[in-house]
């Protein structure tokens, strides 16, 4: 069987941030070793909460010209901001499928047609087969570990049962976890297949960033290589 490509990131979420500093702390999480930055958008509807949009990842871009981005679209229109964050400099949009059943697969050709690679968000209550029918034309998938809306929740375990799922049903395939994931949580992640991995106040509140980035990567890296030596 041909080598897994598989490799672990780290994705810190700025939600707990203080977002007055938003610059800052985004280049204080890449400084520190993260791979990419998760930036949470809430549109007060989708869920209780709002956030920022893509006139604020916009400015944000223009000071940090390298970094990965990825926006975790928690709106009840999906379609209506690919191209303002294609615009913005976001490099992968990943988007909740549960407000848009009927035109996912829309929304994910416009993605790739914008230039910016796609994710596809699960939240804690909708089925993981549910993603099958979309798989294919996706690069990621998120498996939520908390009801979407707020940071600071607690890791959701029981969400593993949907990751170690779909790692058996696609070996290759990016998967994300985000929600309560930290130290504490990182090895159950890890054992169940996600490689990609969302913290945010697991990493903005710890006294060394660096330290905790790099323990979730090692913790992730090992479980690959055991799945990798697994089907080898
Ligand atoms: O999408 C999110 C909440 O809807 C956030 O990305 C997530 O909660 C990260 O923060 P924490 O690690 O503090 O849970
Ligand atoms: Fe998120």
């Amino acid at each position: 069987m041909a080598k897994s490509k598989l490799t672990c990131k780290i994705g810190p979420s700025v939600l707990n941030s203080d977002l007055s500093e938003l610059h800052h702390e985004s280049r204080r999480l890449l400084d520190s070793g993260a791979d990419y930055l998760h930036l949470d958008v809430m549109d007060g509807h989708f869920v209780p909460n709002l956030t920022f949009g893509h006139p604020v990842v916009k400015c944000l871009r223009s000071k940090i010209d390298k970094a990965f981005f990825e926006t975790h679209m928690m709106v009840s229109n999906p379609m209506q901001w690919v191209e303002p964050m294609a615009d913005s400099g976001v490099n992968q949009y990943t988007f909740h499928i549960e407000p848009c059943q009927e035109t996912v697969l829309d929304v994910c050709r416009k993605v790739r047609e914008s230039g910016m690679k796609v994710g596809l968000a699960l939240k804690p209550g909708t089925d993981v087969t549910a993603v099958e029918q979309y798989v294919d034309h996706a690069d990621m998938v998120l498996i939520m570990t908390v009801e979407p809306g707020f940071g600071g929740q607690k890791f959701m375990t029981d969400m593993m049962n949907k990751v170690r799922w779909l790692r058996q049903q696609y070996p290759e395939l990016d998967i994300e976890v985000d929600g309560g994931v930290g130290p504490a949580t990182i090895a159950a992640c890890a054992e169940a297949g996600a490689n990609m991995i969302v913290s945010g106040t697991a990493v903005i509140g710890a006294k060394d960033p660096k330290a905790v980035i790099s323990q979730m990567r090692d913790t992730v890296n090992s479980s690959l290589q055991q799945l990798q030596n697994k089907s080898s």
